[in-house]
């Protein structure tokens, strides 16, 4: 089977190609270059064979999907986790080529993913596949080609192993290849938390459009990893109540408000959120539906579905994950005139703004301190919600589409631009 059919039948792949064809259609694309600006440029598969602790040998699949490489370097994470597909490899990857045109990041769009789950690893072999995907993807990446970052089931210490492996291979350290490295590796202060900080500069900046005050702000998280974490915390100091958060063993909620220092003790302790003594226990379903000023997707993708959509309470939908909404639950949504959504491709892009700084700094050898980083993304951010306010007005389109149409029309016009080998 054509590896193209094989992404094709990927439910998230359809869903980001849904979401392009209503953005290209508005842009009127002619088919030609409708088809070379949505297909991935490339997909490489490989197999990785990896030594376990007990003396087993066991082979991991991984992919790295490159999907736009005519606007700059491709960038994108990598995900570790045991349901990863090459399909959906594909689609996040589209959906960084539209992120990053819509930041302006001088970038292409790119992903990487790893079947495996990293929870059942020990910390020796987590860091053999880690050196071992990167020895694989080794000869399609580089600073100027593609750089690759975290994602669902990587972390800082994943990227310093890959780091490492790379510029051993190139005989000299060579930290622009990767971005979300630890600080002591050429890492930029500030990318830890800068996804959750952005999502959370949005949702403050759309609930001041609403007029709603901090103190009568309620926010349910689903999923409490890098992004979810963030954005809880820069909620909660700025002074909103977070009444939910879960993570992959179900979720907690407190209408009062949950105490966020206590259960990120609680999970640095026991692992999970399981058993948290904080609030009521619930499931990841039913947190989707409580009734909150703010709702925050921040784990995978497809968790609002034409099930729920019409049961959702919340005032602003804010997208930490990609993808958590499918294009029926769209429909839907587009019909509620009483929720804003902050598509995907907005609200979580303050984590490639600041991996575009690291890499920056990287190049120039010459380190920013927090507070230039942070003024500098939010400056970047504000830039970004102007652009799409402007064009879902001119356009009369939902959110996500104005933002698709100004990520999909800057890559289709370079594309365009660069033309073809006669
Ligand atoms: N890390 C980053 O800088 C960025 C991440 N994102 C997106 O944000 C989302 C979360 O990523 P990270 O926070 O980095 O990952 P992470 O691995 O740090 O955290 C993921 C969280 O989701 C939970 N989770 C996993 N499966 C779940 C399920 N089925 N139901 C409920 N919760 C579940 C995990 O337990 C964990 O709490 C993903 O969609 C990712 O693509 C987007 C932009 C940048
Ligand atoms: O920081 C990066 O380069 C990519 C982050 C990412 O994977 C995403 O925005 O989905």
């Amino acid at each position: 089977m054509a590896l193209n059919n094989t992404i094709y039948q990927s439910p998230v792949f359809q869903q980001a190609c849904t979401q392009f064809d209503l953005a290209a259609d508005i842009l009127g694309l002619d088919a030609g270059l409708r088809e070379r600006t949505k297909r991935p440029r490339r997909c490489v598969v490989v197999s990785m064979p990896v030594r376990m602790d007990d003396g087993r040998i066991e082979i991991f699949e991984g992919y790295r999907v490159q999907h736009n490489l005519s606007t700059g370097p491709a960038k994108g994470g990598i995900r570790f986790h045991h349901d990863v597909s090459l399909g959906e490899v594909a689609a996040l990857a589209m959906w960084m080529s539209w992120k990053c045109s819509l930041a302006g990041l001088p970038y292409g769009g790119a992903k990487g993913g790893v079947v495996v789950d990293p929870r059942l690893l020990s910390a020796n072999e987590l860091e053999r596949l880690s050196r071992r995907y990167m020895q694989e993807i080794l000869p399609f990446i580089g600073p100027n080609v593609d750089i690759p970052a975290p994602d669902v089931g990587t972390n800082e210490q994943v990227m310093g192993w890959m780091v490492d492996t790379y510029s051993n291979h190139k005989g000299h350290f060579d930290p622009g290849v990767i971005t979300g490295k630890p600080i002591a590796l050429g890492g930029s202060l500030g990318r830890r938390e800068a996804t959750g900080e952005g999502v959370a500069w949005f949702v403050k900046s759309y609930l001041q459009d609403l007029g709603i005050e901090p103190e009568n702000t309620t926010v349910a998280i689903q999923g409490f990893g890098n992004v979810g974490s963030e954005a809880g915390h820069a909620l909660y100091h700025w002074g909103a109540e977070i009444i939910a958060i879960s993570d992959y063993t179900g979720g907690v909620h407190n209408p009062k408000g949950l105490d966020l220092k206590a259960a990120q003790a609680w999970i640095a302790e026991h692992k999970t959120l399981q058993g948290f003594p904080g609030g009521e226990p619930i499931t990841n379903e039913q947190l989707l539906e409580l009734p909150c000023t703010v709702l925050i997707p921040a784990a995978l993708e497809r968790v609002i579905t034409d099930q729920n959509a019409a049961k959702l309470k919340c005032r602003i939908l804010a997208e930490g994950a990609n993808g958590p909404v499918t294009n029926k639950a769209d429909a839907i949504l587009a019909e509620r005139a009483d929720i804003e959504v902050i598509p995907d491709v907005l609200c979580n892009s303050g984590g490639v703004i600041v991996s575009y700084f690291e890499w920056l700094q990287n190049q120039q050898n010459y380190y920013w301190s927090k507070n230039e980083v942070f003024d500098k993304l939010y400056r970047m951010l504000a830039k970004a919600k102007a652009s799409v306010e402007e064009t879902k007005k001119k356009y009369g389109c939902s959110r996500r589409t104005a933002a698709l149409v100004l990520g999909i029309s800057r890559v289709a016009e370079a594309k365009a631009k660069r033309g073809l080998f006669p």
